[in-house]
Order: structure tokens, then C-alpha cells, then sequence
């Protein structure tokens, strides 16, 4: 008989995260320490104590003033080369240590020019944290690739279409791992931002690169009322994405359009409900919708540093939810699996292991 899931079998679960901010992502703990580092240079002097700035999960009244913790806070603390690293470094780990085994991390590249930082810059430092990371654990471990880790460069919503085509040309020029040895790569591109900026099919030139250059797509998709007309859900459709995040407003139409297609939806509980993008509970959360539609699902944190729900959790409040068995929820690790961009043979060899 199928025993009861706990937080413990979903902890020990072999895990893939397709949806995950990097600067999102980042814990109140790391921050913090960011933070009195640059008080003790005398840099951000007028930036609270990130214990004090950054509410309670479930504290952001509007999604809105959700979006304006990065653009106000984070990106202020986050912006040189040892922040950068760091807080990377710090993401990778707590990824690790929740027995995430499969991660592809998406960041949208930032220009710092007082650094020396353009978008290129950003995501070499990106991807010497990973390397770096890598090879630490390598080292204590003597296990090389126990967290495969992978990069999707966002574009955000607000770009102009020339940033949004230098990110894509970033994406493009890092497809190949940084040197021998080494395993993450950029896999593809991904649409996010604040969903009430509106429109964005002058973006469609840089997305079509992407599909051009093998690059896979994924969109941030119907997440609010204003980014679910008919108009943008049609246009993000022809971008051609393998995957979707969030899809909360989809309408019926779409919905079969989706599933026809064979879209994998990624869905991140905590972060729909606690930011308010859906109504109701976790009960009455779209993965029930979507699993049932037997499209394949991705279960994903989001910004794991606000929420504080880590994917293990998310696999637990599933369960929990929604009533799933031990062996539904490995068919629910499995179903990530089959949606991700690599790693697909090692990740099914670790849930065979683990069944
Ligand atoms: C409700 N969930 C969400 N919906 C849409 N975009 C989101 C998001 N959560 C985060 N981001 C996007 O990711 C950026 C932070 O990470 P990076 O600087 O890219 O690493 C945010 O600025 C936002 O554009």
C-alpha cells in the first residue's frame, strides 16, 4: 500500500526545477550577509537591512509592489561582481541541500556600467559562479555533477526589441559549456516581467532568433488578467514555446491549443497564492486543471528568496493538496523530467534509483 507523503519523501525526492529566478531565488540570510559587507565599505548606505526591507511571505499586497523589491532592493545589493557571485553561489546550494538534482536557473542579464558590467559580463560571472560552484562541490564530494545546472536568459517585458535581441545574442554565444570539463550551458530563452506591461509583440524578432539559433523558448504566460488577452496569449503562441510558466487565465480554447501542441506547463503553487495571482487556497490552484489535462507539469518555486517555499515544499503542499500518492508524486518528478531541456537520462536514473 502507498504510504502518506512527508516533507522527508520530499526532501530525499530527486528533483528538477524549471522555474526559478536566480534573483528571486536568493535567501533573506544571504542578502544579509551581501548586505553588511557593502555597510562595512560604506556602500548603500541609505538601503535597509534586508530582514527589515524584504516583507513576510504573503506580504505583497498587489503584484506590483512584488515586482518593485527588485528594481528598489535586490538589484541594488546584487550590483558587482562579488554580489553577483555570491548570491549565485548561495542559490545553487540551497538548491542542492532541498535535493534539487536538475536545476535550469533563469536570469535576465543587467548592464552595471559603473562595473564594467553589460550583459554579457553578467552572465560570464553567472556561469564562472556555476563552474566555480561545480567544481567547490567536486572537491568536498568527490561527486562532480550532483546539481546539474543549466542557465534561460529572461527577457523582460519592459525591454526595448534592440536589449531584448542583445540578450538573445548573449544566449547565443553561451550555448557551448565555458571549457572542458565543465557542463552548464545556456538552454534557452524565457519572457517574464511585470505582466502589466503591456504589449509585447514588438519582442516576437528576438524570440524567432532564439528558435533560429536552437535555443528553446519558454514564456511567462496569462499569469494576470492584462496579460491573458486573446491578442498576447495568440502572439506568445506563435513564438513557438516548448514550456509555459504560470498559465492562470487560460481560456478554454487555448487550453487545447496547448495540449494539442504537447506545452508543459511550469506551475509554482506558493508563489500564485501568496502573491495573489489566484484566487482561492492551494486547493483550488490550476494544477489540478492542468494535471488532470495530462499535459506534463513542472512543479517550480519562482522566487524561492520571497516565498520561503522551497521545491520540496511545493512537492509536499501537491501532495497535500491535492491528494497525491508516493508513487503519483514520483510520476509528478517524472513529468519535470520529461519537460526539461537535458539531463533527462541522469534524472530518470536517480527516480528509478529512488523508486
Ligand atoms: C510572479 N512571478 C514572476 N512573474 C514574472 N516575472 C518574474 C516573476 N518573478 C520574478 N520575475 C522576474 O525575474 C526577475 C528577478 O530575477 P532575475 O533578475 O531575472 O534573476 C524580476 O525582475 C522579474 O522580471
Amino acid at each position: 500500500m502507498d504510504l502518506p507523503v512527508d516533507g522527508a519523501f520530499c526532501h530525499r525526492l530527486p528533483k528538477a526545477e524549471l522555474h526559478a529566478h536566480l534573483s528571486g531565488s536568493v535567501r533573506r540570510e544571504t542578502l544579509h550577509t551581501i548586505w553588511q559587507r557593502k555597510q562595512a565599505k560604506q556602500q548603500c548606505l541609505d538601503l535597509e537591512d534586508p530582514s527589515i526591507a524584504l516583507k513576510p511571505a504573503g506580504d505583497y499586497p498587489t503584484v506590483v509592489s512584488f515586482f518593485q523589491i527588485f528594481n528598489k532592493y535586490i538589484y541594488r545589493l546584487l550590483d558587482d561582481a562579488e554580489s553577483i557571485i555570491d548570491a549565485t553561489m548561495s542559490v545553487l546550494e540551497d538548491f542542492r541541500k532541498d535535493g534539487v538534482r536538475y536545476l535550469e536557473l533563469r536570469t535576465t542579464p543587467r548592464a552595471v556600467p559603473e562595473q564594467g558590467i553589460d550583459y554579457a559580463e553578467y552572465v560570464h560571472l553567472v556561469r564562472e559562479a556555476i563552474e566555480g560552484w561545480n567544481l567547490a562541490r567536486w572537491f568536498h564530494n568527490a561527486h562532480a555533477y550532483e546539481l546539474e545546472a543549466h542557465l534561460i536568459l529572461s527577457v523582460d517585458r519592459s525591454m526595448t526589441l534592440a536589449q531584448a535581441m542583445e540578450v538573445v545574442g548573449v544566449a547565443i554565444a553561451n550555448q557551448e559549456p565555458l571549457k572542458p570539463g565543465c557542463a552548464s550551458r545556456v538552454l534557452g530563452v524565457d519572457l517574464c516581467g511585470n505582466p502589466s506591461v503591456t504589449p509585447i509583440s514588438h519582442l516576437a524578432p528576438a524570440f524567432r532568433r532564439a528558435r533560429d539559433a536552437g535555443l528553446n523558448v519558454t514564456v511567462h504566460f496569462a499569469e494576470t488578467f492584462t496579460s491573458a488577452t486573446n491578442a498576447e496569449l495568440e502572439e506568445l503562441l506563435s513564438w513557438s514555446p516548448s514550456r509555459l510558466g504560470h498559465a492562470i487565465h487560460v481560456p478554454p480554447h487555448l487550453i487545447e491549443e496547448i495540449k494539442s501542441k504537447d506545452i508543459a506547463l511550469e506551475l509554482c503553487l506558493s508563489c500564485n497564492v501568496l502573491s495573489k495571482l489566484t484566487e482561492g487556497g492551494f486547493a483550488d490552484h490550476h494544477f489540478g486543471m492542468w494535471r488532470d489535462s495530462r499535459c506534463k507539469v513542472a512543479l517550480g518555486t519562482d522566487d524561492v528568496g520571497v516565498f520561503e517555499s522551497a521545491l520540496s515544499n511545493e512537492y509536499r503542499l501537491a501532495a497535500e493538496h491535492f491528494g497525491l500518492s508516493k508513487s503519483e508524486v514520483v510520476g509528478l518528478a517524472r513529468s519535470a523530467v520529461s519537460a526539461a531541456w537535458a539531463g533527462k537520462v541522469r534524472m530518470t536514473k536517480l527516480l528509478d534509483e529512488f523508486s
